[in-house]
């Protein structure tokens, strides 16, 4: 009898359910599941060794897993090889190439083993070295290109057979900070296209900006939403950090000083601030300040907002001190491996 097909929703490009993958005594991915939909952009986030690297092989169809299923538009990658895998682009964190070839050389050698014709591989080519900044270099040999140019043929050789589905594992890393924002701009117009696209990234502010939904990894499980804290930190700039330590005192609000920017905190004590008959006057920085406050959510940050302008203390910005992403990281329990 025929395996019952995976019930994914109308628009799911890629279902996969309950990987598992160990190398010998190391269980790489213990229980993974995830639902790419076409046209939108999905963030693989975890911490080093939570399997990201093992998922995305058995995704593509590279690395059998254990247990599990992945089905592409409904074609079982492990029975269906070659056409599950003529709809999968995958850009692995370190691109190998073959050095003597130009880069429109591989780029039309891939084509030609997705068995494109040669003049549509050759168009192929010329458009993708276009996209990917790459056309002064489309005839030098791949062994010249910076690790970044390597990065940037990298993905023109995973969108050579225009997939469906597009797997890119650290495509960030050795990009520059003008290629970053051209590769957040390609993956975002893949979406618009139609594309499922899933990012594996360690730089979560970036992630967040050309995601639609995230998969957490935490020791080789997948989860969709992992535990938020009930308690989030809220950075606040203020014009006078005297001021805002008094009046934060006053109003019994934990605060917590950044010295000379983000990542430098140190505990601010309110009641060390306040003497016996109230606030007096704290020992905080008379000038430009930057504290973090734990809120409980918008409402909160709201309500903070509206009483220190009431109280004439002069915040200059105020924000969440994380994104959503390295909120949601940072609240996950397990760390690196
Ligand atoms: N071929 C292999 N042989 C033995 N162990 C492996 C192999 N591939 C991966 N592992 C182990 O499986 C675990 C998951 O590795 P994987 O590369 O999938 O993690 P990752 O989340 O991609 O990590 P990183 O963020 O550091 O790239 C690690 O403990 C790793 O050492």
């Amino acid at each position: 009898m025929a395996a019952a097909a995976l019930a994914p929703a109308d628009s799911a490009a890629l279902v996969a359910e309950h990987l598992s993958r160990s190398f010998g005594p190391v269980r790489a991915v213990v229980d993974a599941s995830i639902s790419l939909e076409a046209g939108s952009v999905t963030a693989l986030v975890g911490p080093n060794g939570s399997g990201k690297t093992t998922l995305l092989l058995m995704l593509t169809g590279l690395l059998a897993p254990d247990a599990g299923r992945v089905e592409v538009r409904g074609l079982d990658v492990a029975t269906s090889g070659a056409a599950a895998r003529r709809l999968i682009g995958w850009m692995p964190d370190v691109f190998g190439t073959w050095e003597t070839l130009t880069c429109r050389e591989v780029l039309e050698t891939f084509a030609a083993a997705y068995r494109l014709p040669p003049a549509v591989a050759k168009e192929r080519a010329t458009t993708l070295l276009a996209t990917v900044h790459l056309v002064d270099l489309a005839d030098a040999p791949s062994r010249v290109l910076s690790r970044g140019q390597k990065q940037r043929l990298g993905l023109a050789r995973a969108l050579v057979h225009s997939p469906a589905v597009v797997l890119l594992d650290e495509p960030a890393a050795g990009l520059d900070p003008r290629s970053r924002i051209e590769l957040r701009g390609i993956v975002r117009d893949l979406a618009e296209a139609g594309v499922a696209v899933l990012v594996s990234s360690h730089e979560l502010a970036e992630l967040e900006e050309m995601v639609d939904a995230a998969v957490f990894l935490q020791r080789g499980v997948s989860s969709f939403a992992p535990p938020t804290a009930a308690l989030q930190p809220w950075r606040v700039h203020v014009l006078d950090g005297a001021a805002f330590l008094a009046w934060s005192a006053a109003v019994g609000l934990g605060v917590t000083q950044e010295a000379g920017g983000a990542g430098a905190a140190s505990a601010v004590d309110p009641a060390a601030c306040a003497g016996p008959a109230g606030p007096t006057h704290p020992t905080g920085p008379a000038g430009p300040a930057t504290f973090l406050v734990s809120l409980t959510g918008e409402l909160q940050a709201a309500q903070l907002v509206r009483d220190a302008v009431t109280a004439g203390v002069a915040l200059t910005r105020f924000g969440p001190a994380y994104g959503r992403l390295e909120q949601a990281y940072l609240a996950m329990d397990t760390d690196r491996r």
